[in-house]
């Protein structure tokens, strides 16, 4: 028989390794440190992406074509850096690849994630939301954030899961989607101007996945005591991070603000706050 699920359980859903430590590795610390179960899918390995050190070269696509393992291993570091144990891969690693930047001859190959049936695919995460029974469910936006097909794919098959359960028990109560107030974004690139000299280049705030006005954010979670954790976790991902104090870089050597507060836009299920107010936890109202 096995073990009953803790009352608290969040399910995110992310394109590639180090998505989940960049845009909510704090929420996933905090979350874990308190006993909820967070369970983390992930829906390829990254086998495409660029590699920042220069030993680990060798792994890239158009060479060994061993990032994708690599990865793997990267991304359990992490999550040991956030204390979360469930972590799984898309119908199982290598299920789904990597699909490269919009536009690329990537887009198109055998198994690539952004040609999968969606259907097929939102039918694999149904079950982990049968199993786990997620109370929150954390996505990207429409867009994916930034316009990168897994992500616009990941977003795809996680709203559709949640369409596919929504009549079942295990129905997801609140769904969220990733999101950065302008305000608190333009503040975070000041710091990083005056702090001069950090990377080569200092990315631009419209390059920042999910920018919004700071009107459209509905949550508000403070990873303050979790920040350590979310750049200890996003170091971790050293072939993709390079991380700077409270910046970082991805491997165009642009910096950006690691941001410890992270937040959100409620998207489907009812607020736990009063009217007006932000969410200042992502189960509030909820049953367990
Ligand atoms: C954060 C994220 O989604 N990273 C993706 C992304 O990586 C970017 C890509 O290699 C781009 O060409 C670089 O300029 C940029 O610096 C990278 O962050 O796309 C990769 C390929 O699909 C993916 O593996 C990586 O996780
Ligand atoms: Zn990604």
């Amino acid at each position: 028989m096995s073990a009953p699920l803790p009352d608290r359980r969040m399910l995110l859903v992310h394109a590639h390794p180090d998505d989940e430590s960049i845009n909510n590795g704090a929420t996933m610390a905090r979350y874990a440190a308190e006993g909820a179960l967070v369970t983390l899918v992930t829906c390829t390995l990254g086998e495409e992406g660029e590699v920042i050190p220069p030993g680990l070269a060798h792994l890239a696509p158009d060479r060994e074509d061993r990032l994708g393992e690599y990865r793997i291993g990267e991304l359990a570091a992490a999550m040991a850096e956030l204390g979360v144990t469930d972590h799984r891969f898309l119908g199982g690693p290598g299920r789904y690849r990597d699909s490269g930047m919009m536009g690329l001859p990537q887009n198109d190959a055998p198994r690539a994630f952004w040609g999968a049936d969606v259907d097929e695919a939102a039918g694999l995460l149904a079950d982990v939301i049968r199993e786990v029974r997620p109370q929150v469910l954390v996505t990207y936006d429409e867009n994916g954030g930034y316009g990168h097909p897994d992500h616009i794919q990941a977003h795809r098959v996680a709203m559709r899961a949640v369409e596919l359960t929504a009549d079942e028990p295990c129905a997801v109560a609140k769904v969220y989607w990733n999101c950065v107030p302008r305000s608190v974004l333009d503040a975070g690139f000041d710091r990083l101007r005056a702090a001069d000299g950090l990377f080569p280049g200092i990315a631009s705030p419209d390059d920042v996945p999910g920018v919004i006005d700071d009107a459209l954010v509905t949550a508000r979670i403070d990873g303050g005591p979790y920040t350590a954790a979310k750049a200890a976790a996003m170091k971790a991902h050293a072939t993709q991070i390079a991380v700077d104090g409270p910046f970082f870089a991805l491997s165009n050597d642009l910096g950006q603000p690691l941001l410890g507060t992270e937040y959100y836009r409620l998207v489907r299920g009812a607020s736990g706050a009063p009217a007006g107010e932000l969410e200042s936890d992502l189960f509030a109202g909820v049953a367990a």
